[in-house]
């Protein structure tokens, strides 16, 4: 806006410099289990009860469920004398593990991973690299060599991405008719939550899941049901050739299809956002 007022009093310059703090108290909240025990006692608790509950310190709790009330996350009631908390309906809905909308798994990955990675922000704009080597030791060179660090790490991000999806998968996929396409790929589809909603939006469509063979992996064991017979998967290591031709090196078999022939009549080709990019940035 610009008006003297904000000049005076610079409220987002102090909303841009507390906002970190913001986003680590719903992570820590919903780390520490917060929002799930609320929401499994199925009545309000004090402070007290939940740090018994938590085994955290009554101190540090009653200091963080209030942060949690400021933030709307947490309603508080006073009766008798006693403070007890309750889950707001957003956080029943969005940050408890139960949840079929459940942030829990993205909120885990911003937590762990791209905190630590943005705190060296100033050395990635110095040195035009990603920081996973400060963060982390591990080799920045292949990013997702290094988010797949270990399967534990894998399985959260994909996790993570997957809970996104549940927000806003039928959207994105109703956002254009899609009908008409029988087959669908979905380049780097990673966990599989678009594909499986995709299958639900369109239920005549067929989606063949292409990822790196571990991802592939994980996918079929944790998150895509055996039984859904119209998702199907590819594991390979998609390589750019040329500035808009992809091609797939199918494990050791070492070759390669072009994106062209999958793109057969009647077929759709999905390209996954991050793919894309790194693949220009590292491959050419
Ligand atoms: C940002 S994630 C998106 C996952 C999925 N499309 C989603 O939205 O949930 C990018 C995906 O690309 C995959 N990927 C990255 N590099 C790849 C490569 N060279 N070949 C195949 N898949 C790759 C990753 O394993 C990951 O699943």
């Amino acid at each position: 806006m610009g008006s003297t007022e904000d000049l005076d009093y610079p409220q987002i310059i102090f909303q841009y410099t507390n906002g970190f703090l913001v986003s680590k108290v719903l992570f820590t909240a919903c780390e520490l289990g917060v929002f799930d025990l609320l929401l499994e006692s199925g009545e309000p608790l004090s402070s007290d009860a939940i740090a018994a509950r938590l085994g955290t310190s009554p101190s540090g709790t009653e200091r963080l469920l209030d942060a949690c009330v400021g933030l709307k996350l947490l309603a508080v009631e006073v009766t008798g004398g006693g403070v007890y908390y309750r889950n707001t309906e957003i956080s029943n809905l969005y940050l408890t593990k139960s949840s079929p909308k459940s942030q829990y798994h993205i909120m885990m990955y911003y937590s762990n991973t791209v905190y630590l990675c943005w705190h060296y922000l100033t050395d990635a704009v110095r040195e035009g690299r990603n920081q996973y080597e400060r963060a982390f030791g591990i080799s920045s060179i292949d990013p997702f060599g290094a988010m797949y660090r270990s399967e534990e790490e894998m399985l959260k991000f994909m996790a993570g991405q997957n809970s996104i999806w549940s927000i806003c998968g039928r959207d994105v996929l109703a956002a254009f008719d899609l009908s008409p396409f029988r087959h669908i790929y979905d380049l780097g589809g990673g966990g599989g939550a678009l594909a499986q909603e995709c299958v639900s939006v369109y239920p005549n469509s067929t989606v063949t899941i292409y990822d790196l063979p571990k991802v592939v992996q994980v996918a079929k064991e944790w998150f895509v049901p055996s039984e859904e017979r119209r998702i199907t998967f590819h594991e390979g290591k998609c390589q750019l050739l040329r500035r808009r031709v992809l091609s797939w090196a199918l494990g050791d078999r070492g070759h390669i299809s072009l994106l062209a022939d999958l793109a057969e009549a009647g077929s759709l080709v999905a390209v996954s956002a991050l793919v894309q990019p790194c693949l220009v940035k590292y491959l050419l």
